[in-house]
């Protein structure tokens, strides 16, 4: 017989938005249970965000000492991975231990449960033997998993997500990427600074697909300047390992490897949930919400569940939206139109709200503008590294969409962010002084080609 708890509130998955939404209900006053059956944080403190963006510090280090010559002397620069490696242990995920995080969740006057959870009904959470009823709802913030494709062989194999990228102590010699997305590309960059021999397998036309055609013809540039191999427009059609990885193309071509990473995409982490008591469907991509997260009656649901963009600040985003709704305070409700992204490979490249595809798809006035950074006052100051552009995308009088890329591109997005989250009219934006010399004054030269 389970042990029945009455409760306000379940979080199931206290991740990024998880522990945001639970520690923010607790600290409110609420009633909650957090639930965690891995580490509180979830994906990005211990194998996304901050871990990732630690190699991506430590493989751009490298490439400003390499640009050293021509620029400022002779440097020698001889890579070693043991102190990215120490740092991600020491610095970023005390070794994978959680502590800290479950300490910051009670500490707001949470209960941590460590578990998996089931939904069993409206309202009704069971992990291991206890039941809980929770009188205001239950939040879904369960993230995603990497997808593994159904390519004959790789089952079995000892194929790396990012979560063995991420530990990894000892580089291999070469590596085989399944996926050009962010995650690959961020991968593929680093290890290749660090001397691997990467090799990405890209099934669509372009790397970065999601993002703007420029942003993908530059980052297929700076990969192959870093000796990194990329094969687009082509599946794996199997898998095979021994010593190292054969990977047949279904062109009949092979690539090897002494690793393989697969990073062709996230499943969301909803199938084994109990979501049928409740009426959702567990087969579902994504679960659908309203503008106020809602996903069912007394059911919420924020971050990569949603499908609305997986980052950690689209997750503290909905997981804001979620605790307003549920402690009845009001606000704004979900606008997804200036959702900022960045991939951090260098030039790191920043987008946000739509590309000219999609905005030309949407129908309405459109006009482009873009400029090359190499051609601004500060791209031409910058020299070696200065590779990007600065694209806008207006529909009438607004601006709906625009790319950043460059050295400081993911900073240089916040401008735009701007414009486009508060709906500044594009005669306002052409009066703005821009400082001199900086990158984002190519943001008022992209702005006087609109065309
Ligand atoms: C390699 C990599 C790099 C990334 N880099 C960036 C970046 O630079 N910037 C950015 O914005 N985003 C980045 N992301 C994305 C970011 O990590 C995610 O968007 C973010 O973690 C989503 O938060 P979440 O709370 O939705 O899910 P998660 O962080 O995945 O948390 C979900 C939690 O739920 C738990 N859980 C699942 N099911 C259950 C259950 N039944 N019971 C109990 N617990 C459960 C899981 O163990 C997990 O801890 C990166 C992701 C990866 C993989
Ligand atoms: N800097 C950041 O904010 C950051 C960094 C990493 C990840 N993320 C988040 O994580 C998400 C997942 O990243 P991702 O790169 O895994 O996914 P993605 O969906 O961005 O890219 C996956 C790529 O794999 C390709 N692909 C799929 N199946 C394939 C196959 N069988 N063979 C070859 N290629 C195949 C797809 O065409 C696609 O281009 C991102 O969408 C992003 O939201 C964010």
């Amino acid at each position: 017989m389970a042990d029945v708890r009455n409760v306000d509130v379940v979080v199931i998955g206290l991740g990024v938005g998880g522990e945001e939404a639970g520690g923010r209900l607790a600290a409110a006053g609420l009633d909650v249970i957090g639930v965690e059956h891995r580490l509180v944080g979830g994906e990005c403190p211990y194998w996304g965000c901050i871990p990732t963006k630690m190699m991506v510090r430590a493989g751009s280090a490298l490439a400003e000492a390499r640009r050293i010559p021509g620029l400022a002397g002779d440097s020698t620069v001889t890579p070693d991975w043991a102190p990215v490696a120490r740092r991600i242990r020491e610095q970023a995920t005390d070794n994978w231990d959680d502590k800290v995080a479950v300490d910051r969740f009670t500490g707001k006057g949470g209960h941590f449960v460590r578990g998996t959870a089931t939904v069993t009904g409206p309202g009704r959470v069971r992990v291991g033997d206890v039941s809980y009823v929770a009188s205001r709802g239950v939040v879904v913030a369960t993230g995603t998993a990497a997808f593994i494709p159904p390519i004959d062989g790789l089952a079995g194999t000892p194929y790396w997500t990012n979560r063995e990228a991420v530990e990894t102590t000892v580089l291999p010699s070469s590596l085989v990427i399944l996926g050009g997305g962010a995650i690959g590309c961020e991968f593929a960059q680093v290890f290749a600074r660090f001397g691997v021999q990467v090799t990405i397998v890209e099934g669509s036309g372009r790397i970065l697909a999601m993002e703007e055609p420029e942003s993908s013809e530059v980052a297929a540039a700076v990969l192959a300047a870093d000796g990194v191999t990329v094969r687009t427009g082509v599946h794996s059609s199997s898998v095979v390992h021994s010593d190292g990885f054969t990977v047949t193309l279904d062109d009949g071509s092979t690539v090897t490897g002494e690793k393989l990473l697969v990073a062709t995409g996230r499943t969301a982490r909803l199938k084994d949930l109990g979501l049928e008591t409740i009426g959702l469907d567990p087969a579902a991509r994504f679960l659908d919400t309203d503008d106020r997260m809602r996903a069912g009656d007394k059911v919420w649901a924020v971050g990569d569940v949603t499908g609305h963009g997986a980052f950690t600040h689209m997750a503290m985003y909905e997981a804001d939206i979620a605790v307003r709704d549920i402690l009845g305070q009001g606000g704004p409700g979900a606008d997804y139109r200036a959702l900022p992204r960045v991939t951090f490979i260098d030039p790191e490249i920043g987008a946000v709200g739509l590309t000219e595809k999609q905005a030309r798809d949407a129908g309405g006035d459109v006009r482009v503008g873009q400029v090359q950074l190499s051609y601004t006052s500060r791209g031409f100051v910058h020299g070696p590294g200065n590779e990007g552009f600065i694209k806008v995308v207006a529909s009438g009088d607004r601006l709906v969409g625009a790319t950043t890329a460059g050295p400081a591109g993911g900073e240089m997005i916040g401008a735009l962010a701007v414009a486009i989250h508060g709906e500044v009219p594009l005669s306002t934006l052409a009066s703005q002084i821009w400082a001199y010399p900086t990158f984002h004054r190519g943001i008022g030269d992209a702005l006087k080609t609109l065309a």
